[in-house]
């Protein structure tokens, strides 16, 4: 069994309880009278046709305590406050991790950031059923995390509809190229690539250039995990991300908002200054 795959299992597991103690009737009727949901991909510089875009490169900062690779990253006592800081640093969104056994999160988490940030919010969790898309409405998520890698064609399709039915948008995460090719087929506006590898949890930042540019211009591109220094938003700016996806390196920083601040700054200006040098978009010499 794969670690993703264990880490399902424990998903359901945990989903079946709160499922017996809301109803998914209940559940729906949250989601449907919940105030309307932001719109996660203007808030990533994306555009209808990907005309037009800034050129900023968007930092989506992560509330993570603790992963199956790293152990326990951070005590995070107050989500809310964690959460306002990387939005006075200028983050786009905030990501807020709801796994709870492998991950330390929770569904009370997303809504004391929810309650405390103007930006949208994305769900961080596995999905695998449709209640969870109609819980993570309720609790005031604007975007969900689905994971290619999880999900057959059928079932990555049928999530994508609901979650746009619900008025919100998805982060599609891939690791490979059969993968990035899966959530394009599909329609995916938001795809990241993840430098880490959900099956072994080995982390190779250099995955994100080698993948990048099977993704079409006009969707919001973001580079997952990996990042430890400014090098590494950096390197992920200069290979052509819009957005980066930062859990550990902010969690631990004595100063999220300053590091948010640099981080953006950083990758902003190595990506402008790699365009420049090729003259095409968003591409290093590389
Ligand atoms: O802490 P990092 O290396 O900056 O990684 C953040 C984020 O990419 C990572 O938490 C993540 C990416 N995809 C996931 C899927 C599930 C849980 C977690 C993740």
């Amino acid at each position: 069994m794969t670690v993703l795959e264990s880490i399902i299992d424990g998903v359901r597991e945990d989903l079946e309880e709160r499922r017996r103690s809301v109803s998914e009737a209940e559940i729906k009727d949250r989601a449907l009278t919940a105030s309307p949901a932001l719109d996660a991909f203007a808030a990533l510089g994306g555009t209808p046709d990907g005309e037009g875009r800034d050129g900023a490169v968007r930092i989506i900062s992560e509330v993570k305590r603790k992963s199956p690779s790293k152990g326990a990253l951070a005590d995070i006592p107050e989500p809310a406050s964690l959460a306002k800081m990387y939005e006075n640093g200028g983050a786009s969104v905030i990501s807020v991790l709801t796994e709870e056994r492998r991950f330390g999160g929770s569904l009370a988490d997303l809504d004391a950031v929810r309650e405390a940030v103007s930006i949208p919010v994305l769900r961080k969790d596995f999905m695998v059923e449709p209640y969870q898309f109609f819980e993570a409405r309720a609790h005031g998520a604007d975007l969900v995390l689905l994971i290619v890698a999880a999900l057959d064609d059928q079932k990555l399709a049928e999530f994508l509809a609901l979650t746009h039915e619900l008025g919100m948008n998805a982060l599609v995460e891939t690791h490979t190229a059969e993968e990035i090719e899966r959530a394009v087929a599909v329609g995916s506006k938001i795809i990241g690539v993840n430098t880490r590898n959900l099956k072994t949890l080995d982390v190779d930042t250099a995955t994100f250039g080698k993948l990048k540019d099977l993704i079409p211009a006009d969707r919001v591109i973001v580079a997952e995990s990996g990042v430890q220094e400014i090098s590494d938003v950096e390197m992920y700016g200069a290979r052509g991300a819009d957005a980066i996806l930062v859990g550990e390196a902010l969690v631990k920083s004595g100063d999220p908002e300053a590091t948010v601040r640099a981080y953006r700054a950083a990758a902003t200006a190595a990506r402008a200054s790699a365009k420049s040098a090729t003259g095409v978009s968003g591409q290093s010499t590389q």
